[in-house]
């Protein structure tokens, strides 16, 4: 009896979020990602670290295509990153508000921006998306300072517009970067708070840090970064004189919770009187 071809039930495997494969982008000639390569499975939370001008921007900003490279590939979710439309599934957090050359914005216009990606051409936002930019101000602690100027909120505050930006479009996908830089403690705890409620909802999370701080708790991975090339990859660096932890995986992810005030535990906003 000939053998029937039976399909395999299994399902493909999801391709990861991030395949960069020898990536090399130069200024001037001179190489400042050098031969990169490594994938960001779904759902990891993954840093990306190294010294000063080590190419930790570039490759933030090569992996989302904002960055030509002279050679190599990019694929964002199984896709080369030139081919890919699916933005709605990716936010971006850059490491300022851009200055906006003067033009007022409240906090909640700058985070309903976030989701031009999602909208369709002349649909005009509607409860559920006004409900996401709600969600999304609740969790970087903000929702009293929806109405305010973006300009009249501190460094950190700023920092956690952008965060709930990217969060308003409900992506599933993120790329910070440095998003603890020049942020004072009570936004780095909001900040922490959020990224805590991306992993667990299992969400895929690349941040830029300089050092891992109170995210470390959180960092599954770690990219080291040394003159553009790949120097570490695996666990996060530990501070000198702490000794290995077990595996530190926390609950699964749960993809229909709210994201809202408890990613945030106790946290106080400064008040602008
Ligand atoms: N647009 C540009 N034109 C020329 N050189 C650039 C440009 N952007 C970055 N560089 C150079 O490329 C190198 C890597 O810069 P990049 O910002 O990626 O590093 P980084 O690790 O993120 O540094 P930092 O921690 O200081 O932000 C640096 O030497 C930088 O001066």
């Amino acid at each position: 009896m000939s053998e029937v071809a039976v399909a395999d039930p299994r399902p493909e495997p999801a391709p990861p979020a991030f395949r960069v494969t020898g990536a090399v982008v130069e200024y001037d000639g001179r190489p400042v990602l050098d031969g990169v390569s490594f994938e960001v499975p779904r759902g990891e939370v993954l840093a990306i670290l190294g010294p000063n001008g080590s190419g930790k921007s570039t490759l933030s900003r090569a992996m989302l295509g904002l960055v030509p490279l002279h050679r190599g590939g990019v694929e964002l979710h199984g896709v080369p990153v030139r081919r890919f439309r699916q933005w709605g599934r990716v936010g971006y957090v850059p490491q300022r508000l851009p200055a906006g050359g003067g033009v007022p914005a409240t906090v909640r216009e700058v985070v309903a921006s976030g989701q031009v990606a999602r909208l369709r051409r002349l649909r005009l936002p509607g409860p559920a998306d006004r409900a996401a930019v709600d969600e999304a101000l609740a969790a970087v602690g903000l929702a009293d300072r929806a109405r305010d100027s973006v300009h009249e909120l501190s460094g950190g505050q700023q920092q956690r517009v952008l965060i709930a930006r990217a969060l308003a479009g409900r992506p599933d996908t993120f790329v910070m970067d440095e998003p603890m830089a020049g942020v004072d403690a009570a936004s780095q705890r909001a900040l922490a708070g959020a990224v805590a409620e991306l992993r667990r909802r299992g969400h895929t999370v690349v941040l830029v840090l300089h050092e891992l701080g109170p995210l470390r708790p959180l960092i599954q991975r770690a990219v080291v970064l040394a003159h553009g090339r790949i120097a570490h990859d695996g666990e996060p660096p530990r501070p000198a004189g702490e000794p290995a932890r077990p595996d530190h995986d926390h609950a699964p992810p749960d993809a229909g919770a709210p994201l809202l005030a408890p990613a945030v535990p106790g946290l106080e906003v400064p008040r602008r009187d």
